[in-house]
């Protein structure tokens, strides 16, 4: 069946009505059982298919801690998307099988990180495995954080970062695959992370200076920390090499009970020419199924 974009918008406003995505995959789910009167609407809803927008589409497993790696590999490549992030090399195998990649390969602890030198050896290690396994697949990134500040002022814990990456880089130019940082928020889920706004990490990425290294932008984190999220993505995104979604507050389904309109953010990304990952990272709380879909439905632009 083919699918119609733009059946989930609004007419007038062009905008997409996320009630309306909703109401129409949990439609679409009740309705496979009675054949005879399944709508057209609620079929679309269910047939998402993430290949058709400009967005390489992905989620994170953290999120679906009662679903399989294998179940929720099953859905992803349903759904259209290309992969599914923060992953170890032990869960590349069920991903293959699945035609999907590693779209963000972890490494080091989140908070034990680069910002803090007492950290730099163990954080190094862990980034060149996770730089050799994400090359030997052909895959392209791995995370990477400032970790938490410590009493470290921001100056110092950036030279430590820059020095840390001087050691890493390196190798992850030769095996083609980019370093990315995640901004995250220290104000409501990461007290003391270091990289918590954008203006810090975007000096850290002219600083290494480096097309290997970049950031995560989390929309969700910058939300709570920033805002300003669609200019801050069209005057920035040169530095930004990989994005998360959440809904915020909440961090939940990118439904109406949250402030962040998905399309418009998803096409403002599209717009620079990304050609990226673009990662879901709620945590649902309602059928994550239908919640994913409706996410995924939301940001095909
Ligand atoms: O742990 C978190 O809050 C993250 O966003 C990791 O990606």
């Amino acid at each position: 069946m083919s699918i119609d974009k733009n059946s989930n918008r609004n007419q007038a406003s062009g905008e997409v009505s996320r009630r309306g995505l909703m109401m129409a995959a949990v439609a679409g789910a009740a309705a496979s059982t009675v054949a005879s009167s399944v709508s057209a609407s609620a079929e679309e809803a269910k047939a998402v298919d993430a290949k058709t927008g400009r967005l390489n589409q992905s989620v994170c497993k953290w999120c679906f801690p009662k679903m399989s790696l294998e179940e929720l590999a099953v859905e992803a490549a349903a759904m259209g998307m290309v992969g599914i992030d923060l992953l170890d090399p032990p869960d590349f195998p069920t991903l293959k099988k699945h035609g999907l990649v590693c779209t963000m390969v972890q490494s080091h602890p989140l908070g034990n990180g680069l910002c803090d030198s007492q950290f730099h050896d163990m954080c190094i290690e862990k980034i060149n495995a996770a730089v050799e396994a994400t090359s030997a697949e052909g895959w392209k990134n791995v995370i990477v954080f400032s970790g938490n500040a410590r009493g470290i002022d921001r100056e110092t814990g950036m030279k430590n970062c820059v020095d840390a990456l001087a050691k890493v880089i390196p190798a992850a130019e030769k095996a083609g695959v980019t370093l990315q940082m995640e901004l995250l928020n220290s104000k409501v889920n990461h007290p003391d992370y270091m990289c918590d706004n954008s203006k810090w990490g975007i000096e850290l990425v002219k600083r290494v200076g480096s097309d290997n290294f970049k950031l995560l932008y989390d929309i969700y984190h910058m939300q709570i920390m920033e805002g300003d999220i669609i200019r801050t993505i069209q005057e920035n995104h040169q530095y930004f090499g990989h994005y998360h979604t959440a809904g915020n507050p909440g961090r939940h389904e990118l439904d109406d009970s949250q402030e962040l309109l998905y399309p418009p953010i998803a096409k403002a990304i599209a717009e620079t020419g990304f050609d990226g990952y673009f990662a879901h990272e709620f945590l649902p709380v309602r059928d994550p199924i239908a919640g994913l879909r409706d996410a995924v439905s939301q940001c095909i632009v």
